[in-house]
């Protein structure tokens, strides 16, 4: 095959970025990419395998979602990024023609597959499905997310869990900066298509703005905060990011992995955050768990066995208007398929319904007032 020329990704000329309006640290801001655009803030459900599980991508896209996140990881075991590039990619092969972000696969390995082993030029690690041996280097994890075609691109990096000590959280984040280095030199950026980089240096700030400061100086399309949400409490993870967003581009989109719940979100738009990935609420409905604007709801407990109101019968959601928390108890109880379905459709739901109100706050330059309407919405507890 030829070898693709690297390009600057600053110059690819579709992907870009733009602030609408901004609110103290708030942005309101529009991504555009080879398959669409991204209104941001924004929520990015995760799609694992080709699947935001138990939803239709067309139900997804209904919901408001302008982008959904794919994994180099579990992709490249199965079915192979090979297979998705010979079926067209994985737009095609999932059937949604709309931005697609794709994590490096580096985090993924080192929570879930056995026998890994880091050094300077990759990752290397036995699949959890097979135990095939496989290695993932910067220059390959780029190769894997461009045969997929994702519109978003992550560099391959090292994440430390937290706590950690210091030694070992500056050897990750110096590795990653030699990492991001080598992508943005491996990057194929085909027009529409960007690189981000990944910011780490754990709960150290010291560390988060040299790691910020040396990606910014390498320049890429946009900015991830990584290193977050592996267990550090809230005020841990809202310190970091108050370090951290001040130092990187105001003209590039940012990402925080993994975050989070809506609290979180609202605090680290607060922050100046843009784009968000978490499972919270595709994996709490398949628990029984509703998130409602009135705070979270457990459908598995039994004081919803006679409660004919529907979760919220004020959302535009048929999940959450037109079905009983008694029905939805009973499915969950039942593990009927349709309980999971319902739940993960009323969560994602609620959760692009806080992104389009936290876009309409900033625009509007109320963030604050908002941020206390909706606290007080989670605190009223009555539901
Ligand atoms: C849950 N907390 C967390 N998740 C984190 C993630 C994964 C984000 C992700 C991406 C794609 C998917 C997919 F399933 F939809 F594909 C699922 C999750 C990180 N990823 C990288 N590269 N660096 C980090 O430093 C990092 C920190 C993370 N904290």
């Amino acid at each position: 095959m030829t070898v693709p020329t690297p390009t600057d990704p600053a110059a690819a000329p579709a992907f870009g970025f733009r602030r609408i309006a901004t609110d103290g640290m708030a942005r309101r801001g529009e991504v555009t990419t080879a398959h669409g655009a991204i209104r941001t803030p924004a929520f990015m459900p995760v799609g694992t395998q080709a699947t935001v599980k138990t939803m239709y991508p067309e139900q997804v896209r209904a919901l408001g979602a302008d982008i959904l996140l794919g994994n180099t990881y579990h992709l490249m075991l199965r079915p192979t990024a090979e297979r998705v590039d010979r079926l067209g990619g994985l737009h095609r092969f999932m059937n949604w023609p709309h931005p697609i972000l794709t994590d490096s696969g580096g985090f993924q390995v080192m929570s879930l597959a056995k026998l890994r082993k880091i050094n300077e030029q990759a990752v290397t690690f036995q699949s959890h499905i097979d135990g095939s041996r496989h290695v993932l280097s910067p220059e390959r994890s780029l190769e894997i997310q461009g045969l997929l075609g994702s519109d978003i691109q992550m560099q391959l990096d090292e994440c430390v869990a937290l706590p950690a000590e210091r030694a070992e959280i500056e050897r990750a984040m110096r590795l990653s900066l030699r990492w991001a280095e080598r992508s943005k030199a491996a990057f194929f950026g085909k027009p529409g298509h960007g690189l981000f980089a990944i910011v780490q240096g754990g709960d150290d700030e010291a560390l988060r703005v040299e790691s910020a400061r040396a990606l910014t100086a390498i320049g890429f399309h946009g900015y991830a905060v990584g290193g977050l949400a592996v267990g550090e409490p809230q005020d841990v993870m809202l310190r970091i990011l108050s370090a951290t967003t001040p130092e990187l581009p105001e003209d590039r989109p940012r990402y925080l992995m993994g975050v989070g719940t809506p609290d979180d979100i609202v605090e680290s738009v607060g922050r100046g955050i843009d784009m968000f990935d978490c499972v919270m609420p595709t994996r709490a409905g398949r628990h029984g768990q509703a998130f409602t604007r009135r705070g979270k709801v457990n459908l598995r407990n039994a004081r919803h066995a006679d409660d004919p109101r529907p979760i919220d019968e004020e959302s535009t959601c048929p999940a959450a208007r037109d079905y009983s928390r008694a029905y939805l108890h009973h499915l969950v109880k039942a593990e009927e398929a349709l309980g999971a379905m319902l739940l993960t459709w009323i969560n994602l739901s609620y959760y692009q319904d806080l992104m389009a109100g936290l876009r309409a706050a900033i625009e509007a330059g109320r963030f604050e007032d908002h941020k206390a309407e909706v606290k007080a919405g989670w605190a009223r507890g009555d539901i």
